[in-house]
């Protein structure tokens, strides 16, 4: 299994935000974003997602049983700044959600009990997600990635509005995934404290017209 980008671009509006972005990760390997804010970590989790096409450049996913290479965006989970689940449903009514749009494409999932045991909140299940504080919002949206399997993570500021403790927490969530063969690419402004991830430092870009299309 292996993910594979090759000689990206991306534009958002007029601008050119990055150019000639390759990466190679294989099964149990992670790729760390880092940069300044607006310096472009966002634009390529979402090109690496599906969500923007790519001005220029492929990225594909081969996995173990497929011959040919699939759209990456099929075999994702992709968590945003944004956490993706309704205010006015309860917990257990979003990651049911979730786990049925995503469906399945491997390994046994977690119940909905277990994904929300995982990130230290079982008891709260009943509740709307609009009640939950900042933190455990982001545990929850963090519980979406185990209910439903995927092998490749993508990873928007995962521990943003996280105590230390849920730090922790997510690095051995992702230690654990890396180690059962999984991919993840992650922008962080924190360390996250995984062990040989590759680091890819995002610069933006500054040079429009030094020849990139030829
Ligand atoms: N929809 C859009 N239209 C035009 N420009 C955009 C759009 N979205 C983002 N940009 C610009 O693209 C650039 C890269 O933004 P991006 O969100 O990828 O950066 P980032 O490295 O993730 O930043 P941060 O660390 O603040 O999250 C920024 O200059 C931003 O203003």
């Amino acid at each position: 299994m292996h993910l594979t980008a090759e000689n990206l671009a991306a534009r958002r509006g007029e601008d050119l935000i990055f150019v000639n972005i390759s990466f190679h990760l294989a099964a149990g390997e992670a790729l760390v974003l880092t940069g300044i804010n607006g310096s472009g970590k966002s634009t390529l989790l979402r090109v690496v997602a599906g969500l923007l096409r790519p001005e220029k450049g492929t990225v594909i996913f081969h996995g173990e049983e497929s011959l040919g290479g699939r759209d990456p965006g099929e075999v994702s989970h992709y968590l945003g700044h944004r956490n993706a689940m309704k205010s006015e449903l309860t917990v257990a009514e979003n990651l049911d959600f979730w786990r049925t749009f995503l469906g399945n494409t491997g390994s046994a999932p977690l119940s909905v009990e277990d994904a929300t045991d995982a990130v230290g909140l079982s008891g709260i299940t009943h509740l709307p997600f609009g009640y939950l504080s900042a933190g455990q919002q982001r545990r929850i949206a963090f519980a979406k990635l185990l209910v439903a399997h995927r092998p490749v993570w993508i990873l928007d500021e995962p521990t943003a509005a996280l105590d230390a403790s849920a730090d922790r927490l997510f690095a051995d969530l992702i230690m654990t995934h890396l180690e059962k063969g999984g991919i993840v690419l992650a922008a962080t402004h924190q360390p996250l404290g995984l062990r040989n991830a590759q680091e890819l430092k995002m610069t933006g870009f500054a040079g429009v017209d030094s020849g990139i299309w030829g």
